[in-house]
């Protein structure tokens, strides 16, 4: 290899919108998790909410926990790329440096609903990837939910009760993968992610590398 050789090992790429959804329980947050564990390149939009936080989640890693005065004034100041009521509490996305950041390669993973996803998509069709994840059945999502120990029943009555509604929004997505067993869903929401990555329009280093092997 010349000097002047532009290395193929990592050309420049636009980084992209990775979004999750599923009806509550049926394991977004699951796969997310293990998804940031284990790719270096894929970075967690954290959403602001008005919902109290649940043990273990902290302030800033996992949603940023606001009173609904201070969602209020983000709203008013346009803040959020998109914001939704979500069984009765108020989730939005920070716009942050997103646009930015996905100039240089970074891609964003984005755990939200299907409202928010159409807001998404219809700002910047381009840089969003919609999975949906689907439970293997609705018994098995409410066991989860119960397994869970995060939720009083009400709560979970209320998420079972939306689970339906959520999961006829499946067809709005590009993917849609079924989380029977764990890894072999981390798998192909993996196999996804790359794919994504490889398409010819992300890969903005590919115009100069070809120039050059033309040359
Ligand atoms: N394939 C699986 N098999 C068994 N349990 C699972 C599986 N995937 C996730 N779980 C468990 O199900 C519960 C719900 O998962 P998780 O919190 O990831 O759901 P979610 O879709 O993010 O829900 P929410 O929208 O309410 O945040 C968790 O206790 C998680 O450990
Ligand atoms: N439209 C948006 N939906 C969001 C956002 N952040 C989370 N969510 C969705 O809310 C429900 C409930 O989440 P939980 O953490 O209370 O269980 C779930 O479907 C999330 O995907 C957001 O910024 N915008």
């Amino acid at each position: 290899m010349t000097d002047s050789t532009i290395s193929h090992d990592k050309l420049a790429r636009r980084g992209l919108l990775f979004i999750l959804s599923s009806p509550s329980g049926a394991g977004k947050t699951t796969i997310s998790r293990m998804l940031l564990g284990a790719d270096e390149e894929i970075k967690l939009s954290v959403s602001a909410t008005t919902r109290p936080p649940r043990a273990g989640e902290i302030d800033g890693v996992h949603y940023y926990f606001v009173d609904d005065a201070e969602f209020d004034r983000m709203v008013e100041e346009d803040d959020f790329y998109e914001w939704a009521p979500v069984f009765g509490h108020r989730y939005g996305t920070p716009k942050g440096r997103i646009r930015g950041a996905l100039k240089e390669g970074q891609d964003f993973l984005f755990d939200i609903d299907w409202q928010g996803t159409q807001q998404l998509y219809q700002k910047d069709q381009q840089d969003v990837v919609r999975v949906f994840i689907l439970p293997p059945s609705i018994a098995e999502l409410e066991r989860r939910l119960r397994s869970r120990g995060t939720d009083a029943d009400d709560v979970i009555a209320a998420r079972m009760e939306r689970a339906r509604a959520e999961i006829s929004h499946w067809d709005a997505y590009d993917y849609v993968v079924i989380n029977e067993n764990v890894n072999a869903c981390f798998a192909k929401v993996r196999e996804i992610l790359d794919a994504e990555r490889m398409k010819r329009q992300r890969q903005t280093g590919l115009i100069p590398f070809v120039r050059e092997l033309m040359n």
